[in-house]
């Protein structure tokens, strides 16, 4: 991995040279969607307007996958001399289809430059390339399994340091940046707890002790529909495009972005000598899901908040930053647009969590998140199993968690199927009085559950 460290290519031509007149750099595009002066529409219109010079029209880019025309076909490019110099060569290294789309996400991202891989995993894998031996990372003590995975693998075969810190508290955290401090890698909310990070604040502890460290926000829970981390001092953003960007579940994408063109480069030379960039079909398929972006989300959200606000009336413990008793509501929403459409909820007893996630209809038993379904997850066994027990422990995930992630079906729909499986796990108890957690024999749940007051 070392080996692609601070490396860029004068041998392939850059896919990525031209900066336009208002500074962006971005890649190159047979249907520019950007207008000359970047965004110039509210957000929901950016997301489906793309300005399109496709030589017959069309509408939506071409999948340039098949023979589109006489000097187009397949994974190469017919290039006018023996010098080459066409502006694609071979889709590893560029695609029109992948290039629009990345064009199109760097609008979205507030970003110079985006770039799209094969699975978010392959975004971080890509980044996490910009380190070397001896570098040292610090990450949060609540993140994705996945990525806790990836940076376990680079502290145990790749010499490189990794520090898990809870995010919550910066003023606790100046001594952890040190000019050592190469990488900081940070998820808000963080997958599956919850749990919010001071974006500004950490990117600026960071860079006080490291002028160069990289801070990279993973946006995954939020999309650049509700939180823009460039914008809030971060240097590189990731997303899983797996999850909201494409919103459907039908294929898997990663999307990397940032305002630095020579971190663009570097990270551009990872994924051509990798060959980890994004097919023709998927990025067409991302760019077609990213256009209704805002109103899946913004649909999502509004059913989320309304079932954490039915979870919480019934005396489950429920973290969500659109509740008044998140505790860092305020630091929430002083960065970000909206609370997102993942909750997570509490119910003392991991055995009751299981007869919970396995009442529900509606709700598929499934990992992910952002799919226009909604799926309920036990995260400790599913999607963040590869965090060891003990590890678990130590950084204080409750077992017996629920991952609620909204999707857009009717609001009455979920909360009714959610009810019929509380009450079928014996979670909660409907009174004349209204529903309440615990027993008939009322009886409290384990852990921090308490009587709710009636709904
Ligand atoms: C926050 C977060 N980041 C990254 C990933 C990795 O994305 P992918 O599954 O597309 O590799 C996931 C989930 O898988 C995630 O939840
Ligand atoms: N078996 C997979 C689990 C993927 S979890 C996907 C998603 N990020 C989520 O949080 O649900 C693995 O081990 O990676």
């Amino acid at each position: 991995m070392s080996s692609f460290n601070n490396l860029t290519d004068s041998s392939t031509p850059k896919a990525f040279s031209k900066i336009d007149i208002s500074g962006n750099n971005f890649p190159p595009s047979p249907a520019p969607s950007t207008p000359t002066n970047g965004r110039k529409y509210a957000l929901a219109t950016e997301l489906v307007y793309t300005e399109h010079s496709d030589q017959y029209g069309a509408s939506s880019v071409p999948i340039y996958q098949t023979l589109t025309s006489e000097s187009l076909k397949t994974a190469t490019f017919k290039q006018r001399s023996a010098s080459g110099g066409g502006t694609f060569d071979y889709t590893r290294s560029g695609n029109p289809t992948r290039s629009h789309v990345e064009r199109h996400l760097a609008k979205i991202m507030s970003a110079s430059q985006a770039l799209v891989v094969s699975s978010g995993m392959g975004a971080l894998d890509v980044i996490t390339r910009l380190l070397k031996p001896g570098d040292e990372v610090v990450t949060g003590d609540d993140l994705y399994g996945g990525t806790n995975r990836l940076l376990k693998y680079l502290s145990t075969h790749a010499g490189i340091t990794v520090h898990h810190v809870d995010f919550t508290n910066v003023d606790a955290l100046k001594e952890t940046f040190t000019p050592k401090t190469t990488m900081v890698i940070l998820e808000s909310p963080t997958n599956p707890l919850i749990k919010v990070t001071d974006i500004p604040g950490i990117a600026s502890l960071a860079h006080a002790a490291n002028p160069n460290a990289i801070v990279c926000v993973d946006n995954t829970m939020l999309s650049p529909l509700f939180q823009n981390p460039l914008d809030l001092g971060a240097d590189i953003v990731c997303e899983s495009g797996t999850k909201y960007l494409s919103g459907h579940h039908d294929l898997m994408a990663g999307v990397i972005a940032t305002n630095d063109p020579s971190l663009g480069e570097r990270l551009y030379f990872t994924i051509n000598s990798t060959g980890c960039g994004l097919s023709p079909f998927d990025s067409w398929l991302l760019l077609r899901g990213v256009k209704t972006l805002s109103v899946r989300m913004e649909k999502q959200q509004a059913s989320a908040q309304e079932i954490a606000v039915f979870l919480e009336d019934c005396g489950f413990k429920v973290r969500y930053p659109g509740l008044k008793s998140h505790p860092q509501y305020d630091l929430h929403w002083s960065m970000a647009r909206g609370a997102g459409a993942v909750l997570s909820f509490e119910t003392g007893d991991t055995i009751l969590s299981e007869k919970i996630v396995e009442s529900t209809r509606l709700w598929a038993i499934s990992v992910s998140f952002g799919c226009v379904n909604s799926l309920i997850s036990m995260p400790c066994r599913m999607s963040h199993a590869s965090i060891d027990a003990k590890t678990r422990a130590e950084r204080q995930m409750p077992e017996d968690i629920i991952r609620l992630c909204v999707g857009i079906e009717d609001v009455g729909d979920l909360i009714d199927d959610l009810r019929t499986a509380l009450i079928q796990a014996g979670a909660i108890t409907v009174t004349v009085g209204g529903i309440r957690a615990g027993a008939p024999d009322g009886s409290l749940l384990g852990g921090g559950v308490s009587l709710a007051s009636a709904s």
